[in-house]
């Protein structure tokens, strides 16, 4: 990794999608890669508007636009984006209320994760690389119930009304966002394994023109048909797409083969190698995906390519 400058703008990643999608599993494992000292996370949901008595009181979901501050989210993401320290507000999730606000410090890398980081054009234009996650959708159902559950007091039929009462503004505000990601991740069991909702789910990612993605070549070659594969597809708007599919059967010597030709793609950031592809179980055990682990380094791949790019730009400064 080269040094990065201190008035270096800061490389901002978004990984946006619906509630329980998987957004904070995913950036857990970038932010261990790039190291915590040098990473700032922002939670978009911390510019919900309304406490959860108050949405239920006026029926407003967290997922509408008008339930949240979306242009002081824009503002603060500008802000970052020079450098500068936010003064930004909290909702604590397992008490549904707004907390006092907290200072954040800009760090050379921000990820921000949220429901609605994409809304606008001026939020979408802070952002290097854009990442969307809609995992099947009866998946995320399950991830949600054990999550909202084990930590933030649900019970599971409260959470089956809640998810009842944001259908609508899932599709009318969350869903549409899809296109303007780099990159879609989904999770999704196989056919064969309905059931499964951890280490062996299968990953598919669908890589958008609008990054130069990395050549898989040498990594499809090493892992032939075994748990890998690249396709050219056309998305649902009829647009080119490639089609990256891990398979959640992937070997563990083979999953390390390919990450480490992953790594090979990126040697600046060699030394930065973490344990990657962490996550809890839906019975709350801490657990491993190759998936997991391999969707993370890939896009890593773009915040460490951004961050070099913006490098050489200061050299010819
Ligand atoms: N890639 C994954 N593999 C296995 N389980 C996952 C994965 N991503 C998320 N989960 C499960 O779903 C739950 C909710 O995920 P989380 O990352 O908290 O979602 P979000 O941040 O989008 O609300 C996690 O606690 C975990 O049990
Ligand atoms: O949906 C989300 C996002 O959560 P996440 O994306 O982390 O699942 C809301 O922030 C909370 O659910 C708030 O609503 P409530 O407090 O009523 O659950």
């Amino acid at each position: 990794m080269p040094p990065i400058a201190a008035d270096a703008a800061p490389i901002i990643l978004g990984v946006v999608g619906d509630s329980a999608a998987g957004k904070s599993t995913l950036s857990g494992g970038i932010a261990a890669i790039l190291g915590h000292d040098r990473v700032a996370m922002l939670q978009a949901d911390d510019y919900h508007r309304y406490c959860r008595a108050e949405r239920r009181r006026i029926g407003v979901t967290a997922l509408d636009p008008d339930g949240n501050h979306i242009d002081i989210l824009e503002q603060h993401l500008c802000l970052l984006r020079q450098g500068q320290p936010i003064l930004k507000p909290v909702y604590d999730h397992v008490h549904g209320v707004l907390a006092a606000p907290e200072r954040l410090e800009p760090k050379p890398f921000v990820i921000v994760e949220g429901l609605l980081a994409y809304h606008t054009r001026g939020l979408r234009d802070c952002f290097d690389v854009k990442v969307f996650v809609e995992p099947d959708e009866d998946l995320r159902t399950r991830w949600k119930l054990a999550r909202d559950c084990a930590e933030r007091g649900y019970t599971a039929d409260l959470v089956r009304q809640s998810l009842d009462r944001r259908e609508a503004d899932s599709i009318a505000h969350i869903q549409p966002q899809r296109t303007f990601a780099d990159i879609v991740v989904r999770f999704a069991p196989a056919a064969e394994h309905p059931d499964e909702a951890g280490a062996g789910l299968n990953v598919r990612h669908l890589l958008r023109p609008t990054l130069p993605h990395p050549d898989l070549g040498p990594v499809l070659d090493a892992g032939g048909k075994n748990g890998f594969h690249l396709a050219l597809a056309r998305d649902s708007d009829g647009k080119p797409v490639d089609v990256l599919d891990i398979s959640g059967r992937i070997d563990g010597r083979r999953a390390k083969a390919v990450e480490d030709l992953l790594w090979s793609l990126i040697p600046e950031a060699s030394h930065l190698r973490a344990p990657l592809g962490r996550f809890t179980d839906i019975q709350g055990k801490a657990s491993i995906s190759h998936p997991l682990a391999l969707s993370q380094l890939l896009i890593t791949y773009h915040l460490v390519k951004a961050a070099l790019a913006a490098f050489r730009d200061q050299g010819t400064r």
